[in-house]
């Protein structure tokens, strides 16, 4: 009884004369912010253990009472929610305000401490290391690989017939291969072979960040180590972290033998460059930079991995589904790919073609305004910023830019929830602030990988409305959208493809 009691008491003790106190300081410092009243320990936890499904419209609800920047408590945490674009360019801007929030913990144990949530110094030096990996030439190679993994995608669509089916689970089985050749150079077969252990691995754990990060219980280590989920998660890591590393060794060996082909044969005898993943760009920088340690290329890859493939399968699936859901819109993009290709179903995309589907763009820019993939993104004030009003935010707090309702001020896109590709026709987007949409975030924290994701999309989506007429077998209305770790509908989005 001795033990349970001291503890309980160190517990009370810590909360009451350390945490509290902080906690009072924090709220007379944004007292001039409005927001929901909140209860001294939980905080707004009461507001917020709803189911999944309505977190949305609670958040939604304080902005129309409070305004688009107000206060919450998470616990004994302070946020600051902002979805106005003064205030997001004052932080997406900073140049000091680079922390990555703690909501970003969870996703250490499978990423490290790699470009998304590194700080300081090593992001600053990863950064630039990346930043090359990601130049036009490099792409240019990387559209093999899409065009590739598109031709088995068709086939996959073209089985489903007649059916009424979900397109959510099938594009992301694309964009697992795209995003396994790419980041590592090696085949994963997920459009064949859906019950690999690594593809089900991927699947789970992207799961268990969500279900982690909802539970503020599971959120100390200790607790999560001992949580049935967290059980699980250590499996999942040991299958992904084992496949990486073996990846690693592989390459490291061949390059070791020199074995590595630099260069390939293809059906008609022609020796083609040999393209280089992500992960070989890494391994030639481990020769020069002895710093840059296994332990740090692996953190990378899976970071490339994780963002590279979820992020870009929600994008594609919204885009089809809106696009299943406006005829009008979807026959101008059949139109243009029409124009492009000439009525030819079987050539591949090339940088020409993917430069000449304007329309097709502006569709994609406005589903990433109704969904953007990542629905806000956070970051951990490590010193006061003072805001254009005048209003300044002390260190400490937690802020978060609210993409999702950023992209629906009625102010800046007029009928905010209604689909309208033309807002981003070049006289539509012209004097708009750049901060009032940022689905990719903006200044030195901004997705590295946009370039690339805006050319795997164009090819994803060319080759469905190439072939098929998309037609949406639900209302928007009923699907229930999920802001977690990505904006994903709760239940799919159900459609059906007719050849045209
Ligand atoms: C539609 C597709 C995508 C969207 C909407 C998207 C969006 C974003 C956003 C909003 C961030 C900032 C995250 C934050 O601050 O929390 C980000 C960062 C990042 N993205 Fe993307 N992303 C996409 C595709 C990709 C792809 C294809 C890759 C890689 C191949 C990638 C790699 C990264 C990396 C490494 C970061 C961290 C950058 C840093 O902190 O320096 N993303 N992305």
């Amino acid at each position: 009884m001795f033990w349970p009691i001291l503890l309980l008491s160190g517990l009370l003790g810590y909360l009451f004369l350390i945490k509290l106190p902080k906690r009072l300081s924090l709220l007379n410092k944004l007292k001039a912010i409005p927001g929901p009243p909140s209860l001294p320990i939980l905080g707004n936890a009461v507001d917020l253990s709803v189911h999944k499904r309505e977190v949305l419209s609670v958040i939604g609800r304080f902005f129309q009472e409070y305004g688009p920047r107000f206060k919450m408590f998470v616990g004994m945490q302070p946020y600051v929610i902002l979805a106005n674009a003064a205030d997001a360019e004052k932080i997406l801007s900073s140049q000091t305000q680079i922390e990555k929030s703690g909501d970003y913990d969870s996703l250490q144990e499978w990423l490290g401490l790699g470009l998304l949530t590194s700080k300081g110094e090593k992001w600053f030096q990863r950064r630039k290391q990346l930043t090359p990996a990601f130049h036009f030439k490099i792409l240019e190679d990387f559209l093999r690989v899409f065009n590739e993994q598109c031709n088995i995608f068709t086939k996959v669509l073209e089985r489903k017939g007649k059916l009424v089916f979900d397109i959510f689970p099938v594009i992301t089985l694309c964009t697992l291969d795209i995003i396994c050749e790419t980041a590592m150079g090696k085949s994963v077969f997920a459009q064949q072979k859906s019950d690999s252990e690594y593809v089900k691995a991927i699947y789970r754990i992207s799961e268990l960040v969500q279900y982690r990060q909802l539970r503020p219980w599971l959120h100390n280590d200790f607790m999560w180590r001992l949580s049935s989920a967290g059980k699980e998660n250590r499996k999942c890591l040991k299958i992904l972290h084992g496949f990486t590393d073996m990846v690693i060794q592989e390459k490291k060996m061949e390059r070791k033998n020199g074995t590595r082909k630099s260069d390939e044969t293809n059906e008609d005898n022609f020796v083609t460059k040999k393209r280089q993943a992500f992960l070989d760009l890494l391994l030639d920088a481990q020769q020069t930079d002895t710093t840059l340690t296994d332990q740090n290329v692996r953190e990378e890859t899976n970071t490339f991995m994780f963002e590279g493939h979820d992020t870009t399968s929600a994008a594609v699936s919204w885009t089809t589904f809106l696009l299943s859901l406006n005829p009008e819109h979807q026959a101008k993009v059949q139109q243009e790919l029409d124009e492009i290709f000439a009525g030819d179903l079987e050539r591949e995309v090339t940088m020409t073609d993917l430069a000449r589907m304007k329309y097709l763009e502006c569709c994609i820019k406005e589903s990433l305004r109704l969904f953007p993939s990542a629905p806000f993104v956070g970051r951990k004030l490590n010193m006061e910023l003072k805001l254009d009003d005048g209003v300044v935010l002390p260190p400490g707090i937690t802020v978060w830019v609210y993409i999702f309702f950023l992209h629906r001020d009625p102010k800046v896109f007029p009928d905010p929830e209604k689909f309208d590709p033309n807002r981003f026709s070049q006289e539509d987007a012209e004097g708009r602030n750049p901060f009032s949409y940022v689905p990719f975030s903006a200044g030195p924290r901004n997705c590295i990988g946009q370039k690339f994701a805006m050319m795997e999309e164009k090819v994803l989506l060319s080759s469905i409305f190439r072939r098929f007429r998309v037609k949406a077998a639900e209302r928007l209305q009923d699907v229930n959208v999920l802001c977690d770790v990505i904006t994903r509908p709760e239940m799919g989005l159900h459609v059906t493809m007719k050849k045209r």
